[in-house]
């Protein structure tokens, strides 16, 4: 079913933007403007012209530099202030002078904040919504209202916040937002509240709305965790706008995370919100966001998180075998996610199964081989490894039982390292201490006996450095790999310095990442068998051939 009008209204670079630790350039928000184009919202909320010199700049670059094909841009700003005209309101101007065709007006529909934090009349309070809106709205532009705090507003004196929207409409704007500013309703307070409003205005249902009708509109936060249901709560209630955030940004615990609330609405009520096909590249989408604004994605994220369909127990994997849709609530295609198999002490033999399919092995058939696989991933498990992290390690392992020895390129000889320190660390002076390491690893690759010593700052960089150097002579792939990330963990800590390790490594060869484990007594000799399991892994894969 397609709702029309129904619109999907971005701010990320707004809203989102509000996010403590988040600080977008301006050429950050012209990268991101064209992901959300892409994605068929309709509309863009760029930011504050006037009141941010970066958002200014934003909209006089926008309108020369972006091409959008399904989005409008929406400058945000505040009604006229008290006791002023809205034409001689520089806020008001700047809006204006943005070029946006939509402009966006937070408004106070709460009376308490109109008496408390505007510290005026409540009839003064919706002359600033009614003069603001008409002046723009004679200027050309069109009006989203956004009615801020207007369910608390609600709750505490409904009169208020109802003539507030009244005056919103009749003043010409186009669609109010009806805002849960502190993010603390449930559901059934939004569907309660939105009828009644609808009631008492006389508005059709979003459903029945035809183009020039007035909408209302959902922005919801998510402090009570309700936002996604918030928002659903809304367009069932009558609301034909929905505001949000891609991947949730926002203050505090953030705004409702619109490719949620979009996908929930196409895949789960049949209401096809965006222009376009880009519900299907979302996981994309939502990652390149992430990567512009430097903030790690959530892997557990509903549809687009890189955990959403990735499935670890075994028994859910035997019945996936069978059919993927009995432990999955959509096709992760249809937000451009893929399923993915964990392998771990939880897994059964279909786990494996699965696992081989999507490395590329076809192990069907191969009950015993599965077996073993299985029992050799849950012993390694139990001595500490863990495979859901380090696929290619487990690749090696199937590679190994499936030929009976593991891809062989090099032998080692021997491998030691040391550190040297200088200066007393517990000094008061101690930034003047400074640790050395050297290593030296003695292997055999490619006929011969090759003995090289590395540098680093510490004995496991020192490690991959002669590790690198040593190998590279015969192995020139070698040169591409870079070890990217390196995580450690103590496993039973109540042993003190005799503790297990555990050391996770991610290797990049520039276009592709691998994750290798490995276990030991010392951080260096875990760190050594997961350099070792990473270089064989890239060899592989970068068709060396094995000796
Ligand atoms: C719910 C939301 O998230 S709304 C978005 C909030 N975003 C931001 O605040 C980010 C951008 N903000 C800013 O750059 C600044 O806060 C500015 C430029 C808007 C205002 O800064 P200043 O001019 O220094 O004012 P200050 O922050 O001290 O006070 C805000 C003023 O706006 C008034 N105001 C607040 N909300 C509204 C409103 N909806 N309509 C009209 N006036 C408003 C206040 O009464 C106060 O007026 P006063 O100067 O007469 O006391
Ligand atoms: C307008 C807005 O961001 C809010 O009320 O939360």
């Amino acid at each position: 079913m397609v709702t029309a009008p129904f619109h999907v209204y971005d701010t990320t670079l707004r809203d989102g933007a509000q996010q403590e630790g988040m600080n977008l350039s301006v050429a950050d928000k012209l990268a991101i403007a064209p992901l959300l184009d892409e994605l068929g919202v309709g509309f863009i909320e760029g930011g504050w012209p006037g009141a941010i010199p970066k958002d200014t700049e934003f909209f006089r670059r926008a309108a020369k530099e972006l091409e959008l094909r399904n989005a409008v841009l929406a400058a945000f700003g505040s009604t006229r202030k008290a006791g002023t005209r809205a034409w001689d309101d520089p806020q008001v101007r700047a809006l204006l002078d943005s070029e946006a065709p939509v402009v966006t007006l937070v408004s106070k529909s709460d009376v308490r904040h109109v008496e408390r934090a505007l510290r005026t009349t409540p009839d003064e309070g919706l002359a600033m919504i009614r003069d603001t809106v008409e002046f723009l709205v004679r200027e050309g532009r069109r009006v989203v209202v956004d009615a801020e705090h207007f369910f608390d507003g609600y709750r505490f004196d409904a009169a208020f916040t109802t003539e507030a929207v009244r005056v919103a409409f009749e003043a010409g704007a186009e669609v109010v937002a009806l805002c849960d500013t502190n993010g603390g309703m449930l559901p059934a307070w939004v569907s309660d509240t939105v009828g009644a409003l609808r009631d008492t205005l006389g508005l059709v249902h979003g459903r029945d709305a035809r183009d020039g009708d007035p909408l209302l509109g959902m922005h919801a936060h998510n402090d009570s965790g309700c936002a996604v249901a918030n928002t659903l709560a809304a367009v069932d209630a009558g609301c034909a706008h929905v505001q949000g955030t891609v991947n949730g940004y926002g203050e505090r615990t953030g705004n409702v995370d619109l490719v949620t609330v979009v996908a929930n609405l196409a895949l789960k009520s049949g209401i096809d919100t965006l222009a376009g096909d880009g519900l299907a590249e979302a996981s994309r989408i939502a990652h390149a966001v992430a990567e512009i604004t430097n903030i790690s994605p959530y892997g557990r994220q509903p549809y687009v998180g890189a955990s959403a369909f990735a499935h670890k127990a075994g028994l859910h994997a035997s019945a996936i075998k069978i059919d993927p849709d009995l432990y999955q609530h959509i096709d992760p295609t249809a937000v451009g996610n893929d399923m993915r198999m964990l392998v771990s002490d939880m897994a059964g033999r279909a786990s494996i199964e699965l696992k081989g399919r999507e490395l590329g092995f076809d192990l069907a058939g191969q009950g015993e081989l599965l077996t073993r696989v299985t029992t050799r991933v849950k012993d390694a498990e139990a001595r500490g490894y863990t495979f859901d992290a380090a696929d290619a390690s487990f690749e090696l392992i199937l590679r190994e039982e499936l030929t009976g020895e593991r891809p062989h390129y090099f032998r080692i000889e021997s491998w030691r390292t040391i550190v040297e320190t200088t200066g007393d660390a517990r000094n008061a002076d101690r930034h003047d201490a400074e640790a050395v390491a050297e290593a030296t690893v003695k292997l055999h690759a490619g006929g011969e006996r090759i003995v090289v010593t590395g540098e680093g700052n510490g004995p496991v960089n020192a490690l991959d450095q002669a590790l690198r150097h040593a190998l590279t002579r015969v192995y020139p792939a070698i040169e591409k790999f870079d070890l990217i990330d390196f995580k450690v963990r103590i496993l039973d800590a109540e042993h003190g310095t005799d503790a297990t390790t555990r050391v996770l490594v991610e290797t990049s060869d520039g276009e592709r990442s691998w994750s290798t484990v490995g276990v030991g007594p010392n951080i260096i000799e875990a760190a050594w068998e997961a350099l070792i399991d990473a270089h064989v892994y890239g060899l592989v894969h970068a068709g060396v051939e094995a000796l």
